[in-house]
């Protein structure tokens, strides 16, 4: 029996874009190099061996001496000196610029993404005329309205870089604005200015920072460059322009002279740049819920709309639970076809306890096996994880190296297939593929490795283990192939066994055969499972928890009992009233009506609205959130106080979201 360690505990992480930019060198020591020179701008005078000014003429044009450590110009002032002065107006300008830039490109970016119309095609318009006229020539026309005047250049190209900007800040503004918990709060009644304020702001923050620092980086150069034609500062002022100019004109009799300016100068302008992409690159390992804001914090008085839509809007971005052996959060799988990427999984979140079974069902093409498959880094070609979590034993695994997932996979996180031959060669016997396996997990051979193999068949209930070992897989029938792939999905010991429709090419007596092993194998080794199926028999009979699936998205994810004695989903409600065993002798079978809409035409309300017999125009207003309307049972549905008066316990639903039809229907 194995015995489950328990998970260690998810402590929440602090500052976690801080946390991944650290973990990148480069953007440590572009760091390191910034702090530096803001610090020794910032205290100038303390630091600085002379004043900007003062003359030395027998060093003048010299290279580094012990007392000019980075040589003396022309007039022989001290280089060190004078860029140390003259940090403070660099470093001024790069500010302004800035902060320009930030103060008008996230507001407007927001304003422009968020409520589109109008104001989202005026943006659009400047953007484009701002963008086709060289910014020099804009700043030019400031400066001969504020001759010399290096503050008014430095805002207007925060004004000028601002448009491009909020171009940007525009476009992760849209899908934050679908975001589930926008829609919550949406609902709940929360005005447009707060959802920006304190919803979408904090989504787009971390994309502002990076764009701030190429703004940063260009800033600099341009400052530099204003100063440099003497259009911002007098001749021989210590300015790091000036310092620059001063020392290209004595480039053939001292050459040294630019490489303490120009050197300083092109470093920064690189320590910015790397800062930059290293945020770029921290924000992505943060994860796409980086761009998620963290929902409003519910408020004392709210009506149950309000408290439902405010729970709702927790749980997209709701922390994986340390509980928890696999904890799934906003999952979204693409599949690319030809060149299009179609979302086939979207943004699913659920939980697997040690010890706990459970189901993911819905129709044909909701996405189930893909989610398990996703999970396992099992997708099929052209299938890709783009965007969410896979916490494993407190450990999130989404970016795990392959090498460190492959240890994972095949030991602590089994497989079994619906299609167990296929996961047989057919030109091996059993023994000796299951020999490998348990010489790989146990590093044991001979008669110990053949000891191990009959154990695992054993325990699969193979009643002629000998027999088996020396067979081929084409000599195994059905049931009996499924048996071997789950001894071998047990070789590794897995604390989650993935179970894919398990049972789906198996005839009816040896599916109950199958199914009561699984629930045996899962009582006596305490591991969890994770089944996908059609099958709602199979999740009363096996799960605690069921996740129902529809186009893509979680409808209604909830205890097994609950599910099925007080569904909270008009799907839920037509999935069991199409199940075969609910069938009264002589009357007719009810379905749903319609099809599940293929992925890449998936509607932005409510997907299931078409079908659905209690459909009113609020569900087809929006995205619609997934609700918690009780503790620990979700349903992503817009009218459950309408449709189900019985989220208060104890009611039955009154109502069917199906429709009667001759035939037989079970999920899929
Ligand atoms: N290899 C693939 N290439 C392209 N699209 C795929 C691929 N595999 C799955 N899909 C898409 O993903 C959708 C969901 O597939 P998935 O197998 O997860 O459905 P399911 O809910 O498990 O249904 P079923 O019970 O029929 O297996 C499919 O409808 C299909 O559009």
């Amino acid at each position: 029996m194995t015995h489950l360690a328990a998970p260690p505990l998810i402590r929440p992480r602090r500052f976690p874009l801080l946390r991944a930019l650290l973990r990148q060198p480069t953007a440590v020591v572009a760091l390191a190099f910034l702090t530096l020179i803001v610090l020794a701008s910032l205290f100038a005078r303390q630091l600085a061996p002379y004043t900007p000014d003062a003359f030395d003429l027998p060093a003048r044009l010299s290279g580094p001496t012990a007392r000019h450590l980075l040589g003396a110009d022309e007039l022989g002032r001290d280089i060190l000196s004078r860029l140390l002065y003259g940090g403070t107006k660099a470093l001024l300008g790069i500010l302004e610029a800035v902060l320009t830039a930030v103060l008008v490109a996230v507001p407007v970016g927001i304003l422009a993404g968020y409520l589109g119309g109008a104001l989202d095609r005026a943006v659009s318009f400047v953007t484009d005329l701002v963008l086709a006229i060289p910014a020099i020539i804009l700043v030019l026309v400031v400066l001969t309205v504020f001759p010399n005047n290096l503050n008014a250049a430095m805002i207007a190209l925060g004004l000028l870089v601002a448009p491009g900007f909020a171009r940007i800040i525009r476009g992760v503004t849209l899908p934050l604005k679908e975001a589930d918990f926008v829609a919550a709060a949406r609902i709940a009644g929360v005005s447009e200015g707060t959802i920006m304020a304190r919803h979408i702001l904090p989504g787009v923050t971390r994309t502002a920072i990076v764009q701030a620092s190429f703004v940063a980086a260009n800033a600099l150069l341009f400052a530099v460059a204003l100063g440099f034609l003497g259009l911002t500062a007098s001749p021989g002022e210590a300015e790091w322009g000036q310092i620059v100019a001063a020392a290209a004109q004595q480039i053939s009799t001292q050459p040294w002279l630019l490489v303490p300016s120009g050197g300083l100068i092109a470093l920064m302008a690189l320590a910015l740049m790397l800062l930059g992409n290293a945020l770029r690159d921290a924000t992505a390992d943060v994860g796409s819920a980086a761009e998620v804001a963290r929902p409003a914090r519910g408020t004392t008085g709210s009506t149950p709309n309000e408290t439902r839509a405010r729970t709702a809007a927790s749980s997209p971005a709701r922390p994986a639970d340390p509980a928890a052996l696999l904890s799934v959060r906003d999952l979204s799988v693409v599949f690319e076809q030809r060149g299009q990427e179609t979302l086939i999984v979207d943004h699913v979140s659920f939980d697997v306890h040690p010890g706990e079974t459970v189901g993911l069902v819905g129709e044909s093409g909701a996405g189930k096996s893909v989610t398990a498959l996703a999970v396992l880094r099992l997708l099929a070609s052209g299938g890709r994880i783009r965007g969410g979590q896979v916490w494993f034993e407190g450990q999130d695994i989404t970016g795990l190296d392959d090498r460190a997932f492959d240890r994972l996979r095949g030991r602590a996180l089994g497989l079994i297939s619906q299609e167990p031959l296929s996961s047989l060669d057919p030109a091996f016997t059993v023994g000796s593929q299951l020999g490998e396996l348990v010489g790989l997990h146990d590093r044991v051979s001979g008669t110990r490795n053949r000891e191990r193999c009959l154990e695992l068949l054993r325990q699969v209930q193979i009643r002629q283990p000998e027999r088996v070992l020396s067979s081929f897989p084409h000599e195994l029938s059905g049931g009996m192939a499924q048996r071997v792939a789950m001894a071998m999905a047990l070789s590794g010991r897995p604390r989650l066994l993935i179970a894919d429709e398990p049972t789906t090419a198996l005839d009816v007596t040896v599916q109950k055969e199958i199914l009561g092993l699984l629930r045996q194998l899962q009582e006596g080794t305490g591991m969890s499972v994770l089944i996908v199926t059609h099958n709602l028999g199979v999740v009363a009979d096996l799960c605690d928890r069921v996740l129902v699936l529809y186009a893509g998205q979680v409808f209604e994810d909830a205890a097994v009992d609950e599910l099925f004695d007080r569904p909270l989903n008009p799907y839920t409600l037509g999935l069991l009233g199409a199940n075969p065993a609910h069938a009264q002798p002589g009357e007719p079978l009810t379905v749903i009506p319609g099809r599940v809409p293929p992925p890449g035409s998936w509607p932005t309300h409510c997907r299931f609205a078409a079908r659905c017999a209690f459909a009113a125009p609020e569900c087809t207003a929006g995205p619609v959130p997934l609700l918690q309307p009780v503790n620990q049972h979700f349903s992503r549905c817009v009218r459950i106080d309408e449709v189900f008066p019985t989220a208060a316990p104890g009611r039955a639903p009154h109502a069917t979201a199906t429709t009667p039809a001759a035939g037989h229907q079970e999920a899929s």
